[in-house]
């Protein structure tokens, strides 16, 4: 195993993404940043400089589960401090498992503002894949809003509240249309796209007549759900959020923020023609033009475009398509199974909220907030006062009805972790409700940080405790990412075996950004010394100062 090194600096640039230009959070003046690639068990260290103005920065590692290093999550308040303009911080991690995975800003709503890429992890020398291909390629699905991101943070957070509204495009690795269809020659009804600059030309994948080609592909949508289909072309998922699961074959999948997946395509179409791939919106009423690529058949030219229409996405709130494909993801033999019991089952309620009319997320009427101290070292070094160290809710009230709007819609906010005993099961029943307005329920991708969970089970309407013998504990996926459909449930269990304080959150960036969130921790009297650079800070920075290291 090798330690990969890279030396990565965050700033502003300008940049037109959809042929518009913004400002745009870049890395070494990339967008998106650079991709990582390594083997499994190879060590990565970026050392982050923050060439901001004036904000800090921190970048969260999706899917790495960071066991030993819970400082280098790469959580503003939660596994460290912000790093401040000029400074540098080191993130020292393994990439223990292959799979497809990227990474992400995780302060404010810096994602939204560009800053992510793609971290992909090949298997260790000497072993395989469990399916063959020739080639592969990554594909970084994200959102694009023309209003800054402080714009939106502040609209948010605003009496009355200013929602940040559909996003004006889709990106594929970075590029997109806004407002016209690069289609449009044999779509109709849309204007065609005057695609003057680099930033937003067509992406092209390069493929050669009958190969098998493994698509890499993540979100990192602040909003959006997404679909992506392929001209003439069928699918078979073989990867999860870095775990095989069984193959099976689609036209047409949906992805959701968060989430990665790996398909095979075969290239086995008429050679003589271009093909798109395309990605639409899914989960909210569309107004965002879908974005389109091209598979490019050597040896035609690249600008050929295709001459039939693009895939069309599935209708928005079709929920049935959607869940058929979630419940079609199982895991590929092998993969570890889950214990047979819980020690602990928490019901997780998600509401739509309010206090003194701003609007908030809640779970179990607790809509986060976070600390200006670090959780990782106010927990490990035992400070009072920190965080709020109340015990968040093991539930929600019996009678309370999902599918109506809230009651009493007044929630609280609060900093409350949920304290885990090291080594435990625990299951999680993930229920979603009305919004607060009435007949609106939402898709919520969540995403646990420094685990991934076993996927037990769905269902529509209020869990019961005769959904428990439904749970599938036999070939349930693993994931780090799950979806709850709307007025539905959604189950997992996870083995609380990572010393550390862990988000647990809505992938939905505007959501998280109003509370929708929990903190978990476990084991924190077992984390190895904590690198002063990530605590420096808060009451955590006080206790340095004071030489007050226990
Ligand atoms: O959090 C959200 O707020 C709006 C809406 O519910 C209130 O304007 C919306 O669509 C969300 O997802």
């Amino acid at each position: 195993a090798k330690t990969r090194h890279f030396k990565w600096e965050v700033s502003y640039i300008y940049a037109s993404p959809d042929c518009n230009e913004r400002l745009v959070m870049a890395i070494n003046g990339q967008f998106p940043g650079p991709t990582i690639r390594a083997k499994a068990g190879d060590t990565i260290h970026v050392e982050l400089k923050n060439a901001l103005h004036t904000e800090g920065v921190v970048i969260h590692w999706h899917g790495i589960r960071q066991y030993g290093t819970p400082w280098a999550d790469g959580t503003a308040s939660i596994s460290q401090c912000a790093i401040n303009p000029e400074e540098t911080f080191v993130y020292r991690f393994e990439v223990d498992k292959a799979g497809t995975y990227f990474y992400h800003g995780h302060y404010g709503m810096q994602r939204a503002a560009g800053l992510y890429g793609s971290l992909i992890v090949d298997v260790a020398d000497g072993e395989e894949e469990p399916f063959h291909y020739d080639a592969d390629f990554n594909l970084l699905l994200s959102d694009w809003y023309h209003q800054s991101i402080y714009d939106q943070m502040v609209g948010l957070s605003s009496k009355p509240f200013r929602w940040i509204g559909e996003p004006q495009s889709l990106l594929i690795n970075g590029r997109g249309q806004y407002n016209c269809s690069l289609a449009a020659h044999v779509a109709g009804g849309t204007s065609a796209c005057n695609v003057s600059s680099k930033d937003c030309a067509a992406v092209v994948f390069q493929v050669l007549p009958n190969k098998t080609y493994r698509l890499r592909i993540a979100s990192t949508t602040s909003l959006a759900s997404l679909n992506l289909a392929i001209g003439n072309h069928k699918m078979t998922v073989v990867e999860a959020d870095g775990n095989y699961v069984e193959p099976f074959t689609v036209n047409d999948m949906d992805i959701y923020s968060g989430e990665s997946y790996s398909v095979l395509i075969t290239t086995n179409q008429n050679p003589s023609s271009n093909y798109w791939l395309s990605i639409g919106v899914r989960g909210r009423k569309p107004n965002t033009q879908p974005a389109l690529a091209i598979i490019n058949y050597r040896p035609n030219s690249a600008s050929k475009l295709p001459e039939s229409t693009p895939p069309i996405t599935p209708v928005w709130n079709d929920y049935a398509h959607s869940k058929s494909f979630s419940y079609k993801i199982l895991a590929r033999e092998g993969t570890p199974k889950p214990p047979p019991h819980a020690a602990r089952r928490i019901a997780m309620l998600n509401t739509q909220n309010r206090i003194d009319g701003y609007i908030k997320w809640a779970i179990n009427n607790v809509s986060l907030a976070l600390p200006p101290t670090p959780y990782l070292g106010s927990m490990r070094y035992r400070l009072k006062n920190a965080f709020d160290a109340s015990k968040p809710p093991e539930s929600f009230s019996s009678d309370y009805d999902v599918m109506k709007p809230p009651t009493n819609a007044n929630t609280t906010q609060s900093t409350n972790a949920y304290v885990i005993q090291l080594n435990s099961t625990v299951d999680i029943i993930l229920q979603n409700a009305n919004a607060l307005a009435d007949n609106v329920s939402e898709i919520h991708p969540w995403h646990l940080h420094g685990h991934d969970f076993w996927v037990l089970g769905y269902g529509d309407g209020r869990f019961g405790e005769k959904d428990v013998s439904k749970f599938n504990l036999k070939n349930p996926p693993l994931r780090n990412s799950v979806v709850i459909f709307p007025y539905g449930w959604t189950a997992i269990r996870y083995v609380a075996d990572n010393p550390g304080v862990w988000a647990f959150h809505c992938h939905i960036e505007p959501h998280l950004h109003m509370g929708m969130g929990v903190i978990i921790a476990e084991g924190v009297e077992y984390v190895k010394r904590i690198p002063k650079e990530a605590i420096t800070c808060g009451m955590t920075g006080k206790m340095l100062m004071n030489n007050k290291l226990p």
